[in-house]
């Protein structure tokens, strides 16, 4: 273990690039698109229909001819949203709503309140436009384009646009399956008084969460004593059920952390101790499966240190690429960035620091407000975080510095 110790820190990108190294894309499902909510498309869908399908009227007014406009026109049809309209007789106008298909013919709709009710009919004023408050047939969809692009993730948007196509069913990938251990003979599960010494997990609700909203399915949550012969039997029954096997705690050099060489007995340890501050024990590998449904035969590994901070920065760092691999997500390999004015000063050795702030959106521009203890241990410090502040290696930040940010979005 003397020799681990001495490794040097690797850095975060050869991090991940060996953590995405050969990760394929899961298999794709159809599902029924009421289902769909957070899943991620695996193929494009094509749109199928012109959305509006129809010239149709943006206000409640009177469809016409805008040269006919300027003088009193007789209201020659009444027009609701769903009624099929005649050709508009010349010299005429019809009454018609919001949604009402324009009838053939008129070329421009004025709204109610600009007219004058008369025993004749309207009189319309003059100087109006051929295409006012028309919607045309198309403006939103054009049959044949496409509609969504394959790794989209289906939320609200685009499950409308969906619905918009009368899509009852959708190609989706199907969900990374992710087994959560936690180790530590310390943590128990709250429901239960804690005894001299325990605390509760914290960790695992955290990372559960985290791993859904990136879209994973969490289908093994479970604790793992401080022993080395359990901890080897958990990971080997972990890496049969799942696609991605996450851990938490047992990376770092005391003689009680075991899931370092429990995953080099039965696997492959890729990377350990990290340029990164908080989560520099953390250790990627993979783990053969015994069992094979289509995929590779293994599981990537990712071992958060035990911190409860350093699993929440790593599974936004770590987790949600690689979850956006498995659903080849564009969308969810890559955090949005950002700069702002940093309202804090600090310094960083040769760690990268993701420290947690709170972003003020201002006139001036946008304001990063550092966490008073941005210790790992102080998961307080994430629950109102919406962006981590990247401080690289070796330097100096002042007061009113730009700084580069990651925006907290979970897919
Ligand atoms: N001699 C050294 N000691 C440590 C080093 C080091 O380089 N040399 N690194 C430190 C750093 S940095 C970190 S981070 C931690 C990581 O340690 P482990 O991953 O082995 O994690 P544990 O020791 O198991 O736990 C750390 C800490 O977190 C608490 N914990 C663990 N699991 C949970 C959970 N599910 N919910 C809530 N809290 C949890 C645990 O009780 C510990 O307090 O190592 C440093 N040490
Ligand atoms: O890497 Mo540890 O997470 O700095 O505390």
């Amino acid at each position: 273990m003397g020799n681990d110790q001495r490794t040097e820190l690797q850095s975060v990108e050869a991090a991940l690039e060996a953590l995405l190294d050969g990760v394929l894309p899961l298999g794709a499902e159809r599902i029924s698109a009421s289902e769909a909510a957070g899943r991620v498309l695996a193929a494009e869908v094509q749109a199928l229909l012109d959305v509006p399908p129809a010239d149709n009227s943006a206000m409640d007014g009177y469809a016409l001819r805008a040269a006919e406009a300027g003088q009193v026109l007789p209201i020659s049809q009444r027009i609701a949203a769903g009624a099929s309209p005649q050709p508009l007789a010349p010299g005429s106008c019809a009454r018609i709503f919001t949604g009402g298909e324009i009838p053939p013919g008129a070329d421009c709709v004025v709204m109610q309140e600009k007219v004058e009710e008369c025993a004749e009919g309207v009189r319309v004023p003059g100087g109006i436009e051929p295409g006012n408050n028309i919607r045309a047939r198309g403006r939103d969809v054009r049959a044949g384009i496409r509609l969504l692009p394959a790794g989209t993730c289906l939320e609200a948007a685009a499950l409308g646009h969906l619905a918009g196509q009368g899509i009852t069913e959708v190609a989706v990938r199907r969900r990374p399956r992710v087994a959560l251990l936690s180790t530590g003979d310390e943590i128990i599960d709250p429901g239960r008084p804690l005894g001299p010494g325990q605390i509760y997990n914290t960790n695992r609700p955290m990372l559960k969460r985290l791993l859904e909203r990136f879209g994973a399915e969490v289908v093994m949550a479970i604790s793992v004593p401080d022993d080395f012969e359990a901890t080897c039997e958990t990971l080997r029954q972990a890496a049969d059920q799942a696609d991605a096997v996450v851990s938490t705690g047992g990376v770092s050099v005391g003689e009680e952390d075991h899931v370092k060489h429990a995953l080099e007995r039965l696997g492959r340890l890729d990377l350990w101790r990290l340029a990164m501050r908080p989560g520099k024990p953390l250790a990627l590998g993979r783990l053969p499966r015994s069992t094979r449904d289509g995929h590779a035969g293994e599981a990537r590994f990712v071992g958060l240190p035990g911190n409860p901070v350093s699993g929440f920065v790593g599974a936004w760092i770590y987790l949600r690429p690689l979850m956006g691999a498995l659903l080849d997500s564009p969308r969810l390999a890559r955090l949005p960035g950002l700069r702002a004015r940093s309202t804090f000063a600090t310094s960083t050795q040769a760690r990268r620091h993701y420290m947690r702030v709170k972003l003020e959106f201002g006139a001036e521009g946008i304001s990063a407000h550092a966490f008073d203890d941005q210790n790992s241990a102080v998961l307080s410090s994430c629950v109102e975080a919406d962006a981590l502040a990247v401080i690289p290696v070796h330097s100096e930040i002042r007061q009113g510095d730009i700084i580069e940010c990651l925006w907290l979005v979970e897919n």
